[in-house]
């Protein structure tokens, strides 16, 4: 049995965060584990509360899994203060995991504040020199690069930044490039880049699309795939996901986490 942790924020509306990432390390055959790093409460109109969990109960969380069930691929997700970060990063070093996804999670769809502002220098000084890959949007790689991004070649001088502060892979998302009808996602290696691409769907269902994305490649690195098949997989993951959206809340309402198994109906 492959195990993956994440160390994220809890979605009470379920579409996100800790929940998402359950969901999807389920749906992968993977077993999932969590350390929780603030509760929100959520839904698909907006965050309605945000309560931070102490960091000594965070640390306490890690301890807790890594010292009895191992941890085979682990992500972060929303970690809110430059003390969480440090509690984070800290733990990923004292337990020597390579295997780390960095969704750097900055601000809800609906615009709420899931890090705040001061805490972005952590991020780039503490947790991407842990990240084996990182995973922003476009607005997340454009804060922590200071790059503007347009076009692809935008995007690798942004994925070249981002490895010059330490991580190994950058996945700049596309899912905010609103002008193409494309949503195509860049993988830079240090050296090579490649792109998956699938059809821009018309939905404002993608509460969750971030979250559930890189849990999707934490189970593959879990499971011991290459990097490269861990995104392609997830990629089909979060395609079909989105396609056979839920319709559920008023709002950005969240994606299907069966669509991806229905769908290919075998195990990975
Ligand atoms: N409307 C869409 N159609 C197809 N794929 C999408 C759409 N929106 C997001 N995605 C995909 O969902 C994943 C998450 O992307 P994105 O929405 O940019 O991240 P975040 O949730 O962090 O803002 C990426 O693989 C992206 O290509
Ligand atoms: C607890 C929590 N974590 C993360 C997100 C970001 O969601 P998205 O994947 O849509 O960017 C969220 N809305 N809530």
């Amino acid at each position: 049995m492959f195990t993956s942790l994440t160390i994220a924020g809890s979605d009470s509306g379920g579409g996100a965060g800790i929940q998402a990432d359950l969901k999807t390390f389920q749906e992968l055959d993977v077993f999932g584990m969590t350390a929780i790093t603030a509760v929100t409460a959520q839904n698909t109109l907006g965050v309605q509360g945000v309560q931070p969990i102490p960091k000594e109960i965070i640390a306490s969380q890690i301890d807790s899994v890594a010292q009895d069930l191992g941890v085979d691929a682990l992500k972060t997700g929303m970690l809110f203060s430059s003390e969480i970060i440090k509690t984070v990063a800290e733990k990923i070093r004292l337990y020597g995991w390579e295997k780390v996804v960095v969704d750097p999670v900055m601000i809800a769809k609906g615009g709420a504040p899931l890090l705040q502002q001061e805490a972005i220098t952590a991020v780039k000084e503490l947790l991407l020199p842990c990240a084996y890959i990182v995973t922003p949007n476009i607005p997340e790689a454009e804060d922590l690069t200071g790059v503007t991004i347009h076009t692809e070649e935008d995007k690798i001088a942004a994925a070249k930044e981002l490895i010059r502060l330490g991580v190994k892979n950058v996945i700049i998302k596309g899912g905010h490039g609103h002008e193409s009808n494309e949503s195509v996602d860049l993988l830079f290696d240090g050296k090579d880049t490649y792109t998956f691409t699938s059809k821009r769907i018309p939905t404002k269902n993608t509460h969750g699309t971030g979250c559930t994305f890189s849990a999707a490649i934490t189970a593959g690195l879990a499971k011991g795939l290459s990097v490269y098949e861990s995104v392609k997989i997830a990629k089909s993951f979060i395609t079909a996901a989105i396609e056979e959206d839920l319709k559920l809340g008023s709002g950005h309402g969240p994606t299907n986490h069966w669509a991806f198994k229905r769908r290919t109906g075998v195990k990975i």
